[in-house]
């Protein structure tokens, strides 16, 4: 049966196909590549405020290169001469220095979190955008809370990545040039014993990083299934409190928890190291350089002011190194965000091409389904509809019966255009469907579902979600047609009373009340009503009825029908088993056959 319009179709949901991951793992290098491509065509559009942040890096890098050269050179020129002025210079041009040293790094920041919050805020409004454009089928197979997380977590990555990493990573790139070329032009000698820690520090930094790499990754992977189950926990709540099944979701909620803390423990504990190894590796440096050019200047090689500069640029050389290869494990993890955001914009969109200039005219509401196949997943040998045919004029009511999984819904989907038929051809109006602009269709149709989905939000807005230029005599109007009227003038605000998510405090026949207004106000050319299995009270049952029997009037109406009345009504009732249509007929015609329709019949 039919559940809900936003999420009709939550059948046992399928795990996600991995085989992607592992085929994208194969090309890993290319994938990286093109996704700092792709982040950059975000990033571009800000270029103007990208160039202002590089220009604020490079003064900023080259003005932390000054202030030790500066130090330096006054001990040789100003101390060692006893120069008193000298060291009053050195005062005043310090300050210069770091005062211009520190705006411009909080320029670069500022803008730097400009360009970062209009990427992401961009990247998140492409991929909801996106979420609306993607097949049915694609939120089949995947977890609602995973994808979530994609909006929230992996967007969130990217975000505090390009915040910090990106002025990082090419300040500490200047700074490396600039440090080692002026450490060469001062001792080529001290510059060599500076350097001698150096293959240790990429030894080390290539040793954590592979690891680290993967760690993130794994632990992005463990949020995302994280979030994907508590958002089907809280969604099932009432279900698990029904079944007391509250033990067992908290142990499975604490394994996949204790999973994420564990890929979390080492991505962040082995990354850790990092700065620890570095700064072991900078004091060995420091101390190196702090003796051998204590031995050259004894020996009146170097001054006390060169080997001063060398000791602090020592510092200044393992700290951008340092900081590239924290800068490296974060820039993993965001690109391992990105990659997934990418992902779902790469998926194949519901709209096509050839849809885009598809036209819908004014239907009718004819249909007509031409031996047609279809199976949800397409390596199933087994059609969940078989050669189905038959054909609906405008106006008719069209009742689908047959037991649970015959296809019942799968049909209505077809009509939806939910799903695409794998062979045959359907028409609407004598056009096949595939030539009608999808969503035009969609605004011709309207769907009374057994459960039906309210929004947060007024009754009015619900009604209006049927057609969002309805005034608001028109949505009165349609409850009124819908008998829902009178039950919404005994809410606490009448049309202004805000439902909560998905309708909780409404009665379920109330429920179906809206969805009929709701209906009512699009005015379809065909409807889709799934008929409550449900009971409810009797007087709010012929409200129903008497609702829907004005909604059904001149509209093509596709029921899947549950009660004799309906279906002795119905121009014509196809039979459904197991994807075939096994009898067509009206209800007499069927009786007649005496085949598995009136057997059902006598069931009842
Ligand atoms: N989204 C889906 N992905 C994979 N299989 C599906 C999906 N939806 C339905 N099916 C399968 O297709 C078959 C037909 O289901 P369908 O919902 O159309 O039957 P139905 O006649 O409406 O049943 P019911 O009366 O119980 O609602 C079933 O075997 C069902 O498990």
């Amino acid at each position: 049966m039919l559940k809900q319009l936003t999420s009709p179709f939550k059948y046992e949901r399928l795990k996600i196909n991995n085989q992607a991951g592992i085929e994208a793992k194969k090309d890993r290098k290319k994938v990286n590549l093109s996704t700092l491509k792709r982040l950059w065509v975000y990033l571009s559009e800000k270029r103007m405020l990208l160039c202002l942040v590089l220009l604020m890096v490079v003064l900023s890098s080259g003005l932390g290169l000054l202030g030790p050269y500066l130090i330096g050179h006054t001990i040789d020129h100003f101390i060692v001469t006893k120069e008193i002025n000298g060291l009053f210079l050195l005062l005043v041009s310090l300050t210069v220095v770091f005062a211009f040293h520190s705006l411009s790094l909080f320029l670069q920041n500022y803008w730097m979190i400009s360009v970062s919050q209009f990427t992401v805020n961009r990247m998140r409004s492409d991929l909801f955008r996106q979420f609306h454009q993607l097949p049915i089928a694609f939120f089949d197979k995947r977890q609602h809370g995973e994808l979530m997380s994609r909006v929230t977590n992996d967007i969130e990555n990217v975000s505090s990545t390009l915040n910090s990493s990106f002025i990082q990573v090419i300040s500490s790139v200047l700074t490396l040039i600039g440090t080692v070329t002026v450490m060469v032009i001062l001792s080529p000698l001290l510059t060599l014993v500076t350097m001698i820690i150096i293959p240790l520090m990429v030894i080390g930094m290539k040793w954590i990083t592979k690891r680290t790499g993967k760690l993130f990754k794994q632990q992005q992977q463990n949020l995302g299934e994280l979030n994907g189950y508590i958002e089907e926990i809280i969604s099932g709540q009432k279900m698990i409190k029904a079944y007391s099944q509250e033990e067992k979701v908290i142990s499975q909620f604490v394994g996949k928890s204790n999973q994420l803390k564990l890929s979390g423990f080492w991505a962040q504990t082995i990354s850790g190291f990092i700065p620890k190894v570095m700064n072991m590796l900078n004091n060995i440096s420091f101390a190196i350089v702090a003796a051998i050019g204590g031995l050259l200047a004894l020996n009146g090689l170097v001054t006390i002011g060169i080997i001063v500069i060398f000791a602090e640029y020592a510092r200044q050389f393992t700290r951008p190194l340092n900081d590239l290869a924290n800068q490296f494990n974060t820039l993993l993890s965001a690109i391992a965000g990105a990659e997934r955001v990418f992902d779902i914009l790469d998926e194949e969109k519901e709209i096509n091409e050839f849809e885009a200039n598809g036209v819908v005219p004014s239907l009718q509401g004819e249909v007509e389904f031409s031996n047609v196949s279809f199976s949800y997943d397409d390596g199933d040998d087994k059609q969940t509809i078989e050669n189905v045919s038959f054909h609906a004029s405008p106006g008719e009511t069209i009742a689908l019966v047959g037991p649970t999984g015959a296809g019942k819904t799968t049909l209505i989907n077809l009509i939806s255009r939910f799903y695409d038929a794998n062979q045959g051809e359907i028409f609407i109006d004598r056009l096949p469907i595939g030539q009608l602009n999808r969503d035009e269709l969609r605004k011709q149709m309207a769907f009374v579902l057994q459960d039906t989905f309210l929004f947060h939000g007024t009754v009015l807005e619900n009604i209006r979600y049927g057609r969002l230029d309805a005034t608001d005599e028109e949505v009165i109007e349609a409850a009124k047609l819908a008998n829902a009227h009178f039950f919404i003038q005994k809410l606490p605000n009448q049309y202004k009373t805000i439902i909560s998510y998905d309708g909780n405090g409404i009665s379920h026949g109330q429920k179906q009340l809206l969805a009929i207004a709701r209906a009512m106000l699009a005015n379809p050319t065909i409807l889709i009503l799934d008929e409550a299995t449900s009971s409810i009270d009797t007087i709010t049952e012929l409200r129903i009825q008497d609702a829907l029997a004005r909604l059904m009037k001149g509209r093509t109406t596709f029921v899947i029908a549950h009660r004799l009345n309906t279906i002795k009504k119905a121009d014509q009732i196809l039979v459904l088993k197991e994807g075939k249509i096994i009898e067509k007929g009206t209800h007499e015609e069927l009786l007649q056959l005496k085949g598995f329709y009136s057997e059902m019949q006598h069931k009842n």
